[in-house]
């Protein structure tokens, strides 16, 4: 029996896509991440509803009318979005936990669904540990760095009101915080 949906949210830098990665490689089909909506075109060799649920924009739309998306987002002209109904297909179809990698705004969202979902929230260090983390990435410019920064002081605070979140784990030390979040996610498996 699959558990109740987990999200996974903490400032961009946590290392929540390094944790995750190391989870899904341990228990391959224990987990599994919901299938997006998109209304840009499949690219050779994508697959409906297995890469994303190719829709057209008036789909797209009407889901968006008829509060199905946990969080949507529009980039270079296509929509993209996670709904509620994908998130619950990974149970009830593929009987695996569902575990969702979003934002404060997405955490708040599945808060008013009836996901039933369970909180976990991980947080750096300090904010020069996430500073550092993400200038070592590499991935980001300095105005991107900043912008992550600022909502990082956010995400921060919100994880400080009571009940935003069932845990919280601090990242300072890799193997010791895998092994926190592997108790959290594994406490509902049977
Ligand atoms: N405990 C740790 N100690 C030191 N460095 C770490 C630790 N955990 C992760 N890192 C490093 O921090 C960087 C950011 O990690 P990661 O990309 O997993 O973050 P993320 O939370 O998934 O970010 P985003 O939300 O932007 O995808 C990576 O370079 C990763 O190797």
């Amino acid at each position: 029996m699959p558990g109740r949906p987990i999200v996974i949210s903490g400032p961009s830098g946590t290392g929540k896509s390094t944790l995750l990665k190391k989870l899904f490689a341990e228990y391959p089909d224990a987990f599994g991440f919901s299938v997006s909506h998109t209304t840009r075109k499949p690219r050779p060799g994508e697959v409906n509803s297995k890469d994303y649920h190719f829709v057209t924009v008036d789909d797209f739309q009407g889901l968006i009318a008829r509060d199905g998306f946990i969080e949507w987002a529009q980039f270079s002209g296509n929509y993209y979005g996670t709904s509620i109904a994908a998130v619950k297909d990974v149970s009830d179809l593929q009987k695996k936990t569902c575990i969702l990698d979003i934002d404060m705004q997405g955490v708040k969202q599945v808060k008013k669904t009836d996901l039933n979902a369970r909180f976990l929230f991980l947080a750096p260090p300090s904010i020069d540990d996430l500073k550092s983390r993400l200038v070592g990435r590499g991935t980001e410019t300095d105005e991107s760095i900043q912008k992550r920064l600022a909502a990082a002081e956010q995400e921060l605070a919100y994880a400080e009101e009571k009940g935003a979140h069932d845990k919280i784990i601090v990242n300072d030390d890799l193997e010791k915080a895998y092994r926190e979040l592997k108790e959290f996610v594994t406490a509902e498996l049977q």
